[in-house]
């Protein structure tokens, strides 16, 4: 397994200000008028309170897959509860899916499959990813692990002279 190379640690002011951005992108495709979101647990959750208060969507659905079963490693994907009969209806026309992110596409691949006709959103894109989303909105390289706040909490940074002296 290779870990990526380069970090993006992103704070909570800083998800709050990248979520609302992506809603304001949200409210400018399909006049902001969707029927229902369906959020991918477990990341998704948290955009997708962030989107549903901002453009006023009540309905809020998951499904829920699990693929990185450790850090930077992906194991096989499960789907562990799928998406209920009524959002399927249409193949998902109308519905807002809501992810934090896409990496290799693969989650995005597997739910994209299940509502092909419904809009693809996430807060950050890898470049594999990105071709399966229809909104985003920060890119970040292949080789960049993306931190989440609610996967990290506050150390001690030693000061930057101490790796610097001779
Ligand atoms: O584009 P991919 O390579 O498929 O990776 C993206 C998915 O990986 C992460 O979820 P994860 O499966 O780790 O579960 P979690 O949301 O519960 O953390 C992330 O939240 C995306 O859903
Ligand atoms: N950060 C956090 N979770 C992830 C990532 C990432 O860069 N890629 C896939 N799941
Ligand atoms: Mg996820």
């Amino acid at each position: 397994m290779s870990l990526p190379e380069k970090a993006f640690p992103v704070s909570w002011d800083q998800f709050h200000r990248d979520a609302r951005a992506l809603a304001w992108r949200l409210a400018g495709a399909n006049k902001g008028q969707w029927k229902a979101i369906v959020c991918i647990t477990r990341g998704g959750l948290v955009p997708a309170a962030i989107i549903s208060r901002e453009l006023g969507i009540r309905v809020i659905e998951t499904v829920c897959v699990a693929s990185y079963h450790d850090y930077a490693s992906q194991g096989q994907l499960q789907v562990l509860k799928e998406v209920t009969p009524a959002l399927l209806a249409d193949d998902g026309a109308g519905v807002l899916i809501i992810d934090d992110l896409t990496d290799t596409g693969k989650t995005a691949g597997i739910v994209r499959a299940m509502m092909p006709k419904a809009h693809f959103a996430t807060v950050y894109a890898k470049p594999k990813g990105r071709p399966m989303v229809d909104t985003f909105v920060t890119e970040v390289s292949q080789d960049t692990w993306i931190y989440f706040p609610w996967d990290m909490g506050f150390t001690y940074q030693k000061p930057i002279a101490d790796d610097h002296a001779g």
